[in-house]
């Protein structure tokens, strides 16, 4: 297979694909936002985390764990708010607005999925825009799509540091995103346009899909089923990013892209686990840390919303 290895700028034969270590590269983001998190101290100010989880699914307590274990590392101030799988919509409203006026919180994220009572839509909307470390807000999606991000959200933002970290050029290049859900596809789309790529968003109903995914030079892949791109369906050479976060027969996490398949075509590849989870982890402490920052300039109180 064709490979082309960006550091040595040169063209490889029979290789694979270059692995993008979300870990090692999660690892470096903390280190240098923990010198960020000591600076604020010292004006007498710690980021503060709030999340919030309702209900008991099983997922989303590690995920949950995960990010406090690393605000930890870090010097984050985190606080767990864990409600009943029956909490009303109300109630977690007023939960929110409280945190929106509570000056010594910087973050708010309410954990997805929410339990079927409550309208995921509301509660995103109620987040206030300069708290919302998810990017989830109607305003913050707003800014990203007119080319003027305040609030990212933190997969698609880990995804684009794999491309700064490793030098991998955007503008020009053809993105296709299979997936186009409100926290991935979309916004990913957004940030690469942002970023000079030409994107293609594809998604279930899209007809000749593997077509246009074998024309991509990067190839984004968040559909949510396992094995769901092969080696087949990718351009020699191609940066290909696994954002499958599936539990296989034997519950071992395995992405939507065969990995040991694509390996063998691909020129860069993000590991499923250890690609593009531990990035978006470390993007959300990195938004948390951006927010404790922009409070201090803008003086504690009445922290402006955009
Ligand atoms: N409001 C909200 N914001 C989110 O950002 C959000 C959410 N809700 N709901 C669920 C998804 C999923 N998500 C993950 C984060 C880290 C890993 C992660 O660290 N994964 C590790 C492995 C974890 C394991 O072994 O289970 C890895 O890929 O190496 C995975 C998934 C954030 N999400």
């Amino acid at each position: 297979m064709l490979k082309w290895l960006h550091s040595k700028k040169s063209w490889r034969w029979g290789e694979m694909a270059v692995k993008l270590d979300g870990k090692k590269l999660a690892t470096k983001v903390k280190q240098d936002l923990e010198q960020k998190v000591s600076n604020l101290k010292q004006k007498g100010i710690t980021p503060k985390l709030v999340v919030i989880l309702v209900g008991s699914d099983e997922a989303s307590q590690v995920y949950v764990r995960n990010k406090h274990r690393v605000a930890q590392q870090i010097g984050i101030e985190t606080q767990d708010i864990r409600l009943p799988e029956n909490t009303a919509e109300i109630e977690l409203l007023q939960l929110i607005s409280k945190l929106n006026a509570d000056d010594t919180v910087h973050g708010i994220l309410v954990q997805l999925p929410l339990p079927k009572q409550i309208d995921a839509e509301q509660i995103t909307d109620a987040i206030a825009p300069a708290k919302d470390v998810d990017g989830f807000h109607p305003q913050n999606v707003g800014h990203l799509f007119m080319n003027d991000p305040r609030s990212l959200p933190c997969t698609p933002a880990g995804i684009l540091r794999f491309f700064q970290e490793y030098h991998l050029p955007l503008a020009g290049k053809h993105a296709v995103i299979v997936g186009r859900s409100n926290i991935v596809g979309r916004p990913m789309a957004a940030l690469l346009l942002n970023h000079d790529a030409t994107v293609t968003i594809t998604h279930s109903k899209t007809k000749n899909l593997r077509q246009l995914t074998r024309q991509a030079d990067i190839l984004i892949v968040a559909i949510g089923k396992a094995d769901f791109i092969t080696g087949a369906d990718v351009k020699p050479g191609a940066v290909v990013i696994d954002v499958g976060m599936n539990r296989n027969a034997a519950g071992k996490l395995v992405g939507d892209v065969a990995q040991s398949s694509v390996d063998q075509v691909a020129g860069f590849l993000t590991p499923v686990p250890g690609g593009v989870g531990p990035m978006t982890i470390a993007m959300l402490m990195e938004q948390t840390v951006k927010f404790a920052e922009r409070s201090v300039n803008c003086g504690r109180k009445n922290v402006s919303n955009s």
